[in-house]
This record gives structure tokens, C-alpha cells and sequence, in this order.
């Protein structure tokens, strides 16, 4: 059983902020250079040898100049993926023997390493790759990384300290032991630091790995792997595979040894993995935790007494930040007319002014969205609305993929609030306005609670107080992550812990206590000093 020693205690990693002439910004815009001017190649991580893999190649562009590839990895064949398995049953006695301050002292070596000198390179990968602007990389790549890597050792450190009451003559223990088996983990194409952070959290919890990023973040997921790496993370206790993840899923998800996965991504890959899961119920040693995160229709409900400027910015910042591909992005939002009518001149006015284009110009508010999947899908629904006689395009409704896949951040109004604009995760630069009658406000709660499957983030912006506590109690199931006179995105881990209920996921929240514990299965030991030697009750003489 593991010591129980004290932990450095956490604190949220400052937010850097990259100002003309000040050296983080110089360190990056060096990155960004070289890291942009050749293209490499995507290995697999299998036992801790690369491999390229035996499937088609995929090659990394950078979304806002879709013709410079940043990398080619290949899609894992079955092949690779029971060599990947294999690595990490392999890897299991040893990891699993180690000491919690031992593996513990390398995910806080990675911290630190990421604090310091891998900061810009992870910062500049994800700004490249995933299309960030550099204050989104920086939350996500740095801090957010950074604050679950540390956090997580303090609140798996308080875990395994948690002891049960022990009585006279008797000791009670609880040990906290890894799964039995491997976790697999898959991870979006969004986070830097949910890619990183999905792997290791159960590693942490002495679990080997088979990892599977998605291929539009694989190049900030290669240097994850190789800044842990030089962490210290022992060979086969992550094996990372590359590509879409079908042939991985097929030899993962059938192994009697799957102990769990740890997912984030969309609602439907979600309930395909827990439906194959499902089906090979029977066929596995243990039941197979399975932890999802998923999707969002994210809302903002504004009370005739919000006030119009925190409305505009909690609609600017929470639907456009990172071209709103956040899960958290606030995509629909119920506003009283008499705020609405002080606040949408403005709205649109300062919509229409966001500066788009190429992140490596540090001024552009936003980049392109992800893929050609993506805009696509997004492009109809531009399309679509204009046509839509229930529907008015306020602000963008353009999008434009000559160079990257371009979205102009889009306003929608609305009079119908059962439209699908209201209902459906677009995931990009979109967000949909309904503007309700000042007096209609349990109204509205009830249609914000009822109008969409999914219960991830949401914010009710109000300066009476009478108000918030009437959306807070109307709304209690319809956000894990609740906001009040702010915008529903940015939580921030030890802060807000994240995650949502209904179709938006199991709401394990990620980085927390509570989703450490799903990577555990605790043995309670019972030790008694003198042990009774008769079998009869004393009255039976
Ligand atoms: N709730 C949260 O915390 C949270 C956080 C970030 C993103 N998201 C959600 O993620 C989605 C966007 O991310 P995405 O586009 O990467 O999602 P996605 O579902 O398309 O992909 C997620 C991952 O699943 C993989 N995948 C897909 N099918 C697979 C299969 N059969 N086997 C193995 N892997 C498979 C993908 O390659 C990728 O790695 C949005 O819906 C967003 O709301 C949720
Ligand atoms: N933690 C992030 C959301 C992550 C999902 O994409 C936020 O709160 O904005």
C-alpha cells in the first residue's frame, strides 16, 4: 500500500500575456517558425518504440492555411493496435508496483517542464495545428494542462488518504489499486490539455494506457508525448496510436481486459463506444468504467435586468473565442427585448469588427475552424438560414475556405425557439438568439431546460437577485457548469470543475477527485489483532 506523504499544494498557473516586446511573446513567435516551416512525421508510441503504423497516410494542416502540412502520421491497422494493448499488459506489473510519489513526481516534472521550457513549443503546436489564437492556446496548452497535471496529484494524494473508522482490537484500511487491465483513452480535436489529461489521469492512478488522439490534434499530441517522455513516463504505460481510431476501437473494445474508457468528443462517437461496450459485456474480466465528456447547446439567458454590457461580452466571448469550438460555447441565447433592443446594435456592430485570419498574426481574435468536415457542415447551415423565413442573419453568415477554413462569427435571430439552430451542436462560430417578452421569463427557463438533449454549460445574466435564484432552480438540470453574470465557457480546473449531465456526458468532471476515483477500484482490508477462537454466542453458555 502506498505512504501517504504531502503533495506540493496546486495553485492555477498564472495566465501569460504574450504583450508586444515581452519575452514569452518573442520565445513563441520563434516557435511558430520553425515548428510551421517543415513538416515531420507522426509516429505511433507502442512500448515506447515509434512506429509509423501500417495504415493510409493523414496528413496535419494547419486549418487557417490548409495547404501547409505540419505533419503526416498513419492510420493504426489492427495490427498496430493489439501491439499497442499488448505494450501496455505488458507495462502493467511494473507501473502498478511503482509508488504514487513516483508516478506522481512525473506528472509534477511535467508540469513544471511545460511551465518552463516546453511552454512555447506546446503553446506554438496547438496554435499551428488546431488553429488557437495565442490567449486560447495559452489557457488551454499551458495552464489548463498544467493545472491537471498538478491537481490531479493533490487530489489522488487526498484519495488514497481518505481511511476508513478502525475500532478497538481492529485495523481497517482502504488501498486505492489501478484497474485490472488497461484504459483506453480517445481524445477531441479541441483541447490540448483534455488530450493530455485523458491519458494520464488514470495512469496516475498506477493504469497503463492505449491513447488515441484525434488526427487534427495529433501534432500537439506527438510533442505531449514526447514532453512526457522526457518526464519520465516509463515506455508502455501510454502507448499513443494514431489515425481515425477504427481498427483501434475493434481490437480494444473486444479485449476481455478493457477496464476502461476515458473519452471526450462528440455525443455520437460516445454512445457507439458504450454500445460496443455494451455488446462485449459478458466478455470482459471486470465491468469496464466508461467516463465520457461530450457535446453541448449551450445557453445564455439574459433577465430584463441584465445588464447589456456583460450581455454583449458574455455573447461575444462565449460563443466566437476559439471560432466556438469549445464544448462550453454558448450557442443559443433567450434575451429579454428591452435588454435586447439597448444591446444589438452593439452586438453586431462589435461581431462584425472581430478580426479573422492566420493565427500567427498575434492580432486576430479568431482563426478557422478545424477541418474541411467542419466548415462544410458549417457553410450549410450559413446557407440554410438565409433561405429560413424564421430566421435572420444579424452579423457573418459568410465563410470563405480559398486559404483556411474560414466562418465568419455568426448572429442568428430566431422567433421560433424549437428551431433546430436552438436544439443542434453546429460546434463553430454560431450562436442563435431568441428574444422573449420581458414578462414571459418562467417561460422561457422552461423552454431553455426542455429545448435541447443536452445539459453541459450554461449562464443567467441578471441583476435582480429574485431572478438568478428563480433560473438557478428552473435550470438545475440543465448545466453541469453553471454561470451566473458571466460567460458560460473558461472554467478552470480547481475552479470549475467540468463536465455536464443528460446527453453532454457522465459528468465525472474532469480534473477532480470525483474522476480519479472512477480510475480505481479500492480494496478495504480489515485486520484483526486478537481473533475470536470460539464459534458459540456467550448465552449459549
Ligand atoms: N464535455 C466536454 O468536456 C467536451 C470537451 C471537449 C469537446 N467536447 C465535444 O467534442 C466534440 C468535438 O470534438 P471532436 O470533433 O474531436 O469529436 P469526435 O467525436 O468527432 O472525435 C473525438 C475522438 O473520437 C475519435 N473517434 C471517432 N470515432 C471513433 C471510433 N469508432 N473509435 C475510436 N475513436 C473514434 C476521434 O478520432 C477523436 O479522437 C464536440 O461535440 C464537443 O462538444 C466535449
Ligand atoms: N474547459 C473548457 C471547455 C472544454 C471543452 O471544450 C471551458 O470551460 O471552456
Amino acid at each position: 500500500m502506498d505512504a501517504v506523504t504531502n503533495v506540493p499544494l496546486p495553485q492555477n498557473e498564472p495566465v501569460l500575456s504574450y504583450a508586444p516586446g515581452s519575452a514569452e511573446r518573442e520565445e513563441l513567435v520563434a516557435k511558430l517558425e520553425e515548428l510551421g516551416s517543415r513538416s515531420i512525421d507522426l509516429p505511433m508510441r507502442i512500448g515506447g518504440e515509434s512506429r509509423m503504423g501500417g495504415g493510409e497516410p493523414i496528413d496535419v494542416v494547419q486549418p487557417h492555411r490548409h495547404a501547409a502540412v505540419l505533419g503526416t502520421m498513419r492510420n493504426a491497422t489492427r495490427e498496430d493496435a493489439r501491439d499497442a494493448v499488448a505494450a501496455a499488459k505488458a507495462a502493467a506489473p511494473a507501473w502498478r508496483a511503482m509508488s504514487f510519489d513516483d508516478r506522481a513526481a512525473i506528472l509534477l516534472r511535467a508540469a513544471e517542464l511545460l511551465s518552463g521550457p516546453w511552454r512555447a513549443t506546446i503553446n506554438a503546436a496547438t496554435m499551428l495545428g488546431q488553429s488557437k489564437t495565442v490567449q486560447q492556446a495559452e489557457i488551454d496548452s499551458a495552464c489548463e494542462l498544467i493545472d491537471f497535471w498538478r491537481f490531479n496529484v493533490s487530489y489522488a494524494r487526498d484519495l488514497i488518504a481518505q481511511q476508513p473508522l478502525s475500532v478497538k482490537g481492529v485495523w481497517n484500511r482502504m488501498e486505492q489499486r489501478p484497474l485490472e487491465g488497461f484504459v483506453y483513452a480517445i481524445t477531441p480535436f479541441n483541447f490540448t490539455a483534455i488530450a493530455g489529461n485523458l491519458p494520464t489521469a488514470p495512469a496516475l492512478m498506477g493504469n497503463v494506457v492505449v491513447w488515441k488522439p484525434s488526427p487534427t490534434q495529433q501534432f500537439a499530441a506527438e510533442l505531449t508525448m514526447r514532453l512526457l517522455e522526457e518526464a519520465g513516463m516509463p515506455p508502455g504505460v501510454i502507448n499513443m496510436v494514431t489515425g481515425d481510431g477504427l481498427a483501434v476501437s475493434d481490437v480494444a473494445l473486444n479485449d476481455p481486459e478493457l477496464a476502461g474508457v476515458h473519452f471526450t468528443g462528440s455525443t455520437r462517437t460516445f454512445q457507439h463506444l458504450w454500445r460496443s461496450v455494451g455488446e462485449n459485456i459478458a466478455n470482459y474480466r471486470s465491468y469496464p468504467r466508461i467516463v465520457g465528456e461530450t457535446g453541448g447547446k449551450d445557453f445564455i439567458v439574459a433577465h430584463s435586468s441584465a445588464d447589456p454590457e456583460v450581455l454583449r461580452t458574455a455573447i461575444v466571448r462565449g460563443a466566437f473565442e476559439y471560432q466556438g469550438q469549445k464544448c462550453s460555447a454558448a450557442s443559443r441565447a433567450f434575451v429579454a427585448r428591452s435588454v435586447w433592443e439597448q444591446v444589438r446594435d452593439d452586438l453586431v456592430t462589435e461581431t462584425e469588427a472581430l478580426t479573422m485570419g492566420d493565427v500567427t498574426d498575434l492580432s486576430n481574435f479568431v482563426g478557422a475552424v478545424i477541418d474541411r468536415r467542419a466548415f462544410d457542415k458549417l457553410a450549410k447551415v450559413l446557407e440554410d438560414a438565409k433561405s429560413d423565413p424564421t430566421l435572420t442573419v444579424l452579423a457573418g453568415g459568410t465563410a470563405d475556405d480559398s486559404v483556411g477554413y474560414f466562418v465568419r462569427p455568426t448572429i442568428i435571430e430566431g422567433t421560433d425557439p424549437s428551431h433546430d439552430v436552438f436544439r443542434t451542436e453546429y460546434f463553430g462560430p454560431v450562436v442563435a438568439v431568441h428574444v422573449y417578452e420581458d414578462e414571459k421569463f418562467d417561460e422561457v427557463l422552461k423552454v431553455v431546460d426542455e429545448g435541447s438533449a443536452y445539459a453541459l454549460t450554461g449562464a443567467v445574466l441578471a441583476r435582480d437577485r429574485a431572478a438568478v435564484a428563480k433560473a438557478s432552480e428552473a435550470l438545475r438540470f440543465a448545466a453541469g457548469n453553471f454561470y451566473v453574470n458571466d460567460r458560460p465557457t473558461g472554467s478552470i480546473v480547481g475552479q470549475q470543475p467540468f463536465g455536464g449531465g443528460r446527453a453532454s456526458g457522465t459528468n465525472d468532471k474532469a480534473g477532480s477527485a470525483q474522476n480519479l476515483s472512477r480510475w480505481s477500484s479500492p480494496r478495504a482490508i480489515k485486520e484483526t489483532f486478537v481473533a475470536p477462537t470460539v464459534s458459540s454466542y456467550p448465552h449459549q453458555g
